[in-house]
């Protein structure tokens, strides 16, 4: 059969949905061609907002990679952007002079930015937040510069603000409206969102109308209308965004706002059709993934010559991504003459929730606080639910009975379970049939469901539910411990809490272990916990520890140990040289070396000498062998360099001195470097320190051994003293959610950095932190100390034979 040529003009997120469906229906119908202006393949520009915020990195937003196209013969002009479309020859023409002949052509455009046509709008550092491009500008500017202001206060505007707050700039938000997002929200629902946003640290100037952005080559504020202004080095606008119709003008389709289509999105001329924001259908350009992945559905059909249902519009839901922010939107949530609401406001918890009713229907609702509920408010919409038997609250707060009933089951296959990656419930079942996915993880791996906002979650988990029955095990969805207990770490901790438990053994015994002894992951785990729990009324079982732990130092390969003696902020004396060297020729230490953390380590000390090298050298320990603070490395800084600005030493001293000795998940190293020069490598530390303009930058996250990090930007303090509180609170957040044996790079990573700079930004949760943490580093002894005073340890640990 000889196949059909099909070009795909744009290749973002509905046009290649389209291509998807297609090659589902049949991959023998077509040979396609795809041009696209960016130089990406298609990638999910829903998560922008995620990597601008943080959470997660360009590389992981990408839905079908180079191989995806060669794989499907896909022929793939990215970089290239199609000028015109001749109907008569048939051919699309690009801007490369390629023209390339079609018996069907998608155009799939998408939309531009909405860019307000105001004096100096073409001045560097104004930026809109549409592509990659957009989002590295963002990223860039936060790194020079403090300032920024975004104009909008919709969905994109704030998940932009949300974004440069997380980069650490200072934000504020100018909007035309009373309220934020009036699009979605009512009034109620805007200013508790305000509210919540203002305590995250947003600024807000609303009903403001700017005027003019001023600077001279670079924005540097902007005017409004009454006659205030802004100091602004960014900014980012996010004013709504138009249908690309261009190219549909320059080759002749009907226009108005978008490119009309019909029920089977085909434009007025015979072969084009139009997919995505681009597309006006009814009157109604839509600009969210899931109404566009319906049109994708029904084009493919179509194209492909099989019968389906017309496209007839869709309704919209949405949700805001910025963690720590429950918004919902649904349907037509305004009042009127024939539309009635029902409303529930806690104002003490801040929870707000709102249905509206035309008759006996309900046609839109807003939930604010608590959206779990969306889902189902969401398909009754859809599906205009006749809820005249219905007591009307039990909509808002279902109970009994119907608090229980799954609303999967009561939806179709081919209904939507995630809008956002488009993946129907009949999707997520197959993935569960065909490819034994058993966990909420597992279905995103394989179908995308829940990658994006993650609003689907508990969708997709009662999908599980539904399709596995009584084989769907809860306790596949988390991770246990170890093999001797079926329970999380953080049941494992809740059960320590609540029950009071204070032994290794007891923790055992009480939660249920499956074997007596437990086993080497489990049990250095639980002397871990315990002691974070207990900080004060702890004791340590050392016989839980590994051996390195135990013995206070690190065996080598030859069963000799190394030593390394604390070096605060790696900075020495003659007096700690002369004592290390006289330990050196006393015991005959083979290598001295000076570590990358900038402390000198003796090798190859005996384990019989241990005790008398520690009491030679009288130094504390430097727990090279620890889960603790290893070491703060330091820059010479303002002392002797001259391009330093701050005392990193001092900065890395008084750091070194308060947390040594605090007992963490994973080791801890930290580095502090006095100008972005960063000769500590402070970029690559576990918390790291930069010195710019009079203030020090705190990166958390970093590593630089096998799986190499970069740190992530956490805040930028003005004092040594804001540097320290912080640094505790995050330690000790760290500390108390992390994983045994889970380095700050993974945990960051799991549990996402805009969720750390939440819970430290509210000042009452970070003072708590830091108390706990003073509680546990209230028990710190040196260890080396304790073991020479105490003689009975001494003797079992170093003057008994075989113990290494
Ligand atoms: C930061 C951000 C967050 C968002 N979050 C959400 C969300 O949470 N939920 C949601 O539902 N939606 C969200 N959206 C909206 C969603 O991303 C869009 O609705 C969707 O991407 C539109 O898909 P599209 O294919 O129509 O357009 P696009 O994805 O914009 O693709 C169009 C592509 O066509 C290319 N193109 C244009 N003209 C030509 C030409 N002449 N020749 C060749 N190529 C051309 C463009 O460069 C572009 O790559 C978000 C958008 C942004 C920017
Ligand atoms: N979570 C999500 O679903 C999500 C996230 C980001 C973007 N998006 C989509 O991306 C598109 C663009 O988002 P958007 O927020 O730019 O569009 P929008 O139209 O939803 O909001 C734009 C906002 O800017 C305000 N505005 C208009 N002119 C202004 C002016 N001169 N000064 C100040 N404020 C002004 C409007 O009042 C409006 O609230 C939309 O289709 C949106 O649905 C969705
Ligand atoms: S980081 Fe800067 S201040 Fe510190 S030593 Fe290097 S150049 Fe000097
Ligand atoms: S609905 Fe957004 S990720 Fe599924």
């Amino acid at each position: 059969m000889i196949k059909k040529k099909l070009v795909l003009v744009g290749n973002g997120m509905a046009g290649v949905r389209a291509i998807e469906e297609i090659l589902n229906v049949s991959e023998e119908l077509f040979e396609i061609t795809i041009f696209g202006s960016e130089p990406h393949p298609n990638y999910n520009r829903i998560l922008l907002s995620k990597v601008l915020q943080g959470d997660t990195k360009i590389k992981d937003i990408t839905l079908n990679d180079w191989e995806w196209y060669e794989e499907n013969n896909i022929t793939l002009y990215t970089g290239e952007t199609v000028t015109k479309i001749n109907p008569e020859m048939k051919v699309v023409i690009s801007d490369n002079g390629r023209v390339i002949p079609y018996d069907e052509v998608i155009i799939a455009t998408g939309s531009v930015p909405f860019m307000l046509p105001l004096p100096g709008a073409d001045k560097q550092g104004v930026t809109a937040f549409r592509d990659i491009k957009d989002t590295d500008v963002m990223v860039e500017a936060s790194k020079k510069y403090k300032k920024a202001a975004v104009i909008g206060g919709g969905l994109l505007g704030l998940e932009a603000a949300r974004g440069l707050l997380n980069l650490g700039m200072d934000v504020s938000v100018i909007h035309i409206a009373p309220t934020l997002m009036e699009r979605q929200l009512d009034e109620t629902a805007g200013r508790l969102l305000q509210k919540e946003l203002e305590t995250q640290g947003m600024k807000f100037l609303l009903e403001k109308s700017t005027e003019e952005i001023y600077g001279t080559n670079r924005v540097e504020g902007l005017k409004f209308k009454d006659g205030t202004h802004l100091e602004a080095d960014l900014v980012v606008m996010a004013v709504g965004i138009k249908p690309n119709i261009e190219l549909a003008k320059e080759s002749g389709l009907s226009v108005n706002r978008g490119i009309i289509v019909n029920d089977f999105l085909q434009t007025d001329l015979p072969h084009v059709y139009s997919v995505g924001e681009c597309a006006e259908h009814n009157g109604i350009p839509y600009g969210l993934v899931a109404p566009l992945y319906e049109q994708a559905k029904v084009l493919a059909s179509h194209i492909c010559g099989q019968e389906t249902a017309p496209y007839k519009g869709s309704v919209l839901s949405t949700q805001l991504k910025v963690s720590g922010v429950e918004v919902f939107s649904a349907g037509d949530f305004t009042e009127g003459e024939d539309k009635k609401a029902l409303k529930i406001f806690d104002e003490q918890d801040g929870i707000y929730k709102k249905i509206v009713f035309k008759g006996s229907k309900i046609v839109g609702a807003v939930l604010f606080g608590d959206s779990k509920e969306g889902n189902r408010l969401f398909s009754m919409i859809k599906k205009q639910a006749d809820i005249s038997d219905t007591e009307k609250i039990s909509i808002l707060q279902p109970i009994g009975e119907e608090a229980g009933a799954s609303l999967v089951a009561s939806m179709s296959a081919d209904e939507m379970i995630c809008g956002c990656n488009g993946v129907s419930k009949g999707a997520i079942i197959q993935a569960i049939q065909e490819k034994g996915c058993t966990s909420v993880d597992a279905i995103k791996a394989c179908t995308s469901a829940s990658r994006s906002c993650g609003g689907c979650k508990p969708l997709v988990a009662d999908v599980l539910q539904l399709t596995l029955g009584t084989e769907f095990d809860a306790t596949v969805q988390k991770e246990a411990i170890c093999e001797c207990t079926t329970l999380s770490r953080d049941e494992v901790v809740e059960g320590i809490k609540e029950k009071g438990l204070t032994h290794v053994r007891e923790v055992m015994n009480v939660l249920g272990w499956k074997t007596e002894e437990g086993c080497s992951k489990c049990r250095p785990a639980l002397n871990y916990y315990l002691g974070m729990v207990h900080p004060t009324e702890y004791e340590d079982e050392r016989e839980s520890r590994f051996v390195n732990e135990c013995m206070h130092a690190n065996i080598q390969k030859d069963g000799t140990y190394s030593v390394v003696p604390r070096m605060y902020g790696g900075v020495t004396n003659s007096k700690d040289l002369r004592r290390i060297a006289d330990v050196v020729d006393k015991y005959e230490i083979p290598l001295v070396k000076v570590t990358g953390g900038q402390r000198i380590d003796l090798f190859g000390v005996k384990k019989s000498d241990l005790p008398r090298v520690w009491q030679d050298l009288d130094m504390p320990s430097g727990y090279a062998y620890g889960k603790s603070l290893r070491t703060v490395k330091t820059c010479v800084g303002e002392q002797f360099c001259r391009f330093g600005t701050q005392d990193s030493m001092g900065l890395g001293i008084r750091l070194e001195k308060k947390f040594e000795g605090l007992q963490t998940p994973h080791k801890v190293k930290m580095a502090v470097s006095a100008c972005p020069r960063s000769c500590a490598e402070s970029g690559f530390k576990d918390i790291g320190f930069i010195g710019i303009e009079g203030s020090w930058e705190i990166y958390v996250g970093g590593n630089g051994g096998t799986h190499v990090r970069g740190g992530d930007l956490l805040y930028k303090v003005k004092t040594d003293q804001e540097a320290m509180e912080i640094t505790g609170a995050y330690l000790q957040y760290y500390r108390e959610t992390a994983n045994y044996l889970e380095r700050t790079s993974a945990w960051v990573d799991r549990v996402g950095l805009a969720h750390v700079q939440e819970v430290l930004d509210d000042n009452n949760k970070r003072k708590e932190l830091n108390a706990r943490m003073d509680d546990a580093l209230s028990v710190y002894k040196d260890p080396w100390k304790e073991i020479i005073e105490n003689e009975k340890t001494t003797k079992e640990l170093f003057e008994t034979v075989g113990m290494s």
